[in-house]
């Protein structure tokens, strides 16, 4: 089935400039959405808990600060920007009390509402505007004049006016410069899950590490194996990004191209793929996400303890040194970028 894709031609900005739209934290994607529809027209307010740290920062950015209830009182669209662990007590506690007739209620991913965590009511519009990739560099192509591809999704058109929202909501950062694509919150979110734990995030950090150990493990220099296995990736992934893995096995050489397909293979063999399915067959049936609520409502003893092995692992020493001689990686991720 072919996808229905819509760029800023399809959109019309003036539907949110006429909205109030309350952003619900200011982290990765909340910086990056409020300071690009601001910059787009549209009236923002940032709901934020007393005490945040987030608060200074928004402030600091020129915007208004409220709290999560407040915000969401004032606000004709709500979107909701907080942690995926935080969001069913912000719901509870700040949203929903808020959440009148013919409000829009707005996610960046669909994890709450594709695993029930959060059932608005009725008589509001639901709706996704969720870009694919980071918010920092969300917010870099929004400034640099290009976007960030997002999928939008309508989970309840109460008005019959949710999709056009989200197309303006969507156009409003930057995302139909590259394109929005037209999908569910269900697709979005085990799609979403599925890619950033057996590709993007987990599998890719996971084949670094392993390749940089394999190659410490037997004698070679870690400067050596940390260009090889971590920097000239981003090269390989570039030239992908341009033109797809035929264009990046048509600019490496003849060997590499060999190597490629006589050794790709045997690393994601049958066992990786029987593996992937198992990790897909869990974000389907709600394990993983069940998983992780437990594991947050509980502390975050795994996550703080991977975070921590993670940080001491000695590819991120020896990148520190190697990064602080490359004058060109000039443009760290920071929430103004
Ligand atoms: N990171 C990304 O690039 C992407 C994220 N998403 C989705 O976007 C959403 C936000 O994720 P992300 O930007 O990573 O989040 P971050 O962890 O970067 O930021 C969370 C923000 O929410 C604030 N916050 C924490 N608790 C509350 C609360 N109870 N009420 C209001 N604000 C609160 C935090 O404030 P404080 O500083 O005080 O902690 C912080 O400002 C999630 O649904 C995520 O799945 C989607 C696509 C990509
Ligand atoms: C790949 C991770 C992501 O899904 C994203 C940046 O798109 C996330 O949840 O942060
Ligand atoms: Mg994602
Ligand atoms: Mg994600």
């Amino acid at each position: 089935m072919t996808a229905e894709v819509f760029y800023d031609d399809n959109a019309d900005l003036s539907i949110i400039q006429g909205k109030k739209v309350a952003v619900l934290g200011y982290g990765s994607q909340g910086h990056a959405h409020a300071l690009s529809l601001r910059d787009s027209g549209v009236d923002v307010v940032i709901g934020l808990p007393e005490g945040s740290k987030s608060r200074e920062k928004a402030q600091e950015q020129g915007l208004r600060v409220e709290t999560p209830a407040a915000a969401s009182a004032e606000a004709d669209v709500i979107m909701v920007l907080a942690p995926d662990t935080a969001q069913r007590k912000l719901y509870a506690e700040a949203i929903e009390p808020n959440l009148t007739a013919g409000k829009a209620l707005f996610f960046g991913h669909g994890f709450n509402i594709r695993y029930g965590f959060i059932t608005p009511p009725a008589n509001v519009d639901v709706a996704m505007v969720a870009p694919k990739g980071p918010g920092h560099l969300v917010r870099r192509q929004y400034v640099d004049g290009k976007g960030v591809p997002v999928l939008v999704a309508v989970d309840q058109d109460a008005t019959g006016n949710a999709l056009a929202l989200a197309l303006s909501y969507a156009k409003g950062i930057g995302g139909l410069r590259a394109g929005g694509i037209k999908t569910t919150f269900k697709e979005e979110t085990e799609t979403d899950l599925f890619g950033e734990q057996a590709v993007l995030c987990g599998g890719a950090s996971a084949l670094v590490q392993t390749g940089f150990e394999v190659l410490t493990e037997a004698g070679y220099a870690p400067e050596i194996a940390y260009f090889e296995c971590l920097h000239e990736l981003k090269l390989i992934v570039d030239l992908m990004y341009e033109g797809g893995i035929a264009r990046m096995r048509y600019s490496v050489s003849d060997t590499a191209e060999y190597g490629d397909y006589s050794r790709g293979p045997r690393v994601v063999d049958a066992r990786v793929k029987e593996e992937m399915k198992r990790i897909l067959a869990e974000v389907q049936s709600g394990e993983f996400a069940r998983e992780w609520i437990a594991e947050d409502d509980n502390g975050r003893p795994n996550f703080t303890k991977w975070r921590q092995e993670g940080a001491a692992h000695p590819i991120e020493e020896t990148g520190r040194k190697l990064r602080g001689m490359m004058s060109w990686v000039d443009r760290p991720i920071t929430e103004t970028a």
